[in-house]
């Protein structure tokens, strides 16, 4: 079977083997565009989210929906709140997924700017730590994770100094929890469309997430203190097409229910990105919502699933 190249966070902070590490990176971002990354992230941490979100997701069906879309004051407003079984279609031909998700972002109040704001999120009478705790794994997502793994990416990119910072200061983020039911879950085939995409998913014995790789899909199971890191369809445009946007997709059939949280890392809101070379140009805001009017209003599915047979 094959297994995805395991990466270490700890070792791309670290001098003496950062250039071994980033090596390494590159290799998986060229050959596999999907890689494992030891992320340092308490347990307890994860395992918090994931718990508040089962208990989100056990409420009844209208209390539920009080946060859905119609109830978002964000532009644009599906890209907040709660979406129920069957809500959204990742790939035209599989038609609506079975899956149930809540999505949230960077929570600043008075940002108008499109994929910014606030969430109308449940607060603790109605959802116990649900807002709390997927906030506060944000928070650390965006410290420990994100500035360190952009940064190897940059370098990799072989952007000038401080491309990084300047472009992702701060990034867009876009947070989600899916629910995928024991009586049958997926996710259609797919890309991400953004920079790059980071999973916490939960340990289970089973292997619902899979990887199109050399013609064939293949399981990437759980691995415990690590995380899935898959590249993003802006990435793979800023590599000159060199690193691969890798489609992916989820089958779960139980027996329990499985809970995932990815975050979705795109850079700053305002930014328009040049490639290295010069192939590819873009403005973030007008590609993510050329993307959001591909899933949501033209039913086109995700990232590049037009071109996924
Ligand atoms: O739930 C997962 O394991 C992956 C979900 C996914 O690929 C996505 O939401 O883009
Ligand atoms: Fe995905």
């Amino acid at each position: 079977m094959t297994t995805l190249p395991q990466i270490s966070l700890a070792k791309l902070a670290s001098d003496s083997i950062r250039l071994e590490e980033q090596q390494r990176l590159r290799m998986a971002c060229e050959e596999y565009g999907f890689f494992y990354l030891e992320h340092g992230i308490p347990k307890e941490q994860i395992a918090e989210a994931i718990d508040a979100s089962r208990r989100f997701f056990a409420l009844p069906q209208a209390t539920k929906e009080r946060y859905g879309h119609a109830s978002q004051d964000v532009y644009p407003v599906t890209a907040r709140g709660y979406i129920p079984l069957h809500g959204e279609m990742l790939h035209p031909e599989a038609g609506p997924d079975p899956k149930e998700m809540f999505d949230l972002g960077i929570e600043k109040e008075g940002d108008r700017r499109p994929f910014a704001g606030i969430t109308r999120l449940p607060d603790d009478t109605v959802a116990p730590g649900f807002a709390r705790s997927l906030l506060a794994l944000q928070a650390t997502v965006l410290k420990k994770v994100v500035p360190l793994l952009g940064g190897a990416l940059a370098d990799l990119l072989d952007m000038e100094k401080g491309w990084f910072q300047r472009h992702f200061n701060p990034p867009t983020v876009l947070q989600r929890v899916i629910r995928y039911p024991s009586t049958g879950g997926a996710a259609a085939k797919h890309t991400d469309n953004g920079f790059f995409t980071l999973l916490l998913q939960e340990e289970l014995p089973t292997r619902p997430l899979q990887v199109w790789f050399r013609e064939c899909w293949t399981p990437v199971p759980s691995l415990p203190d690590s995380l899935v890191v898959n590249l993003g369809d802006m990435l793979q445009a800023l590599s000159d097409d060199r690193f691969k946007s890798t489609p992916h997709q989820v089958a779960h059939d139980g027996p329990a229910e499985r809970i995932s949280l990815p975050f979705f890392i795109y850079p700053d809101i305002d930014a328009r990105l040049t490639s290295r070379q010069g192939k590819h140009t873009f403005s973030v805001a007008e590609m993510m919502l050329r993307n959001f009017e591909s899933v949501w209003e033209k039913g086109n599915g995700a990232g590049r699933a037009r071109e996924l047979q």
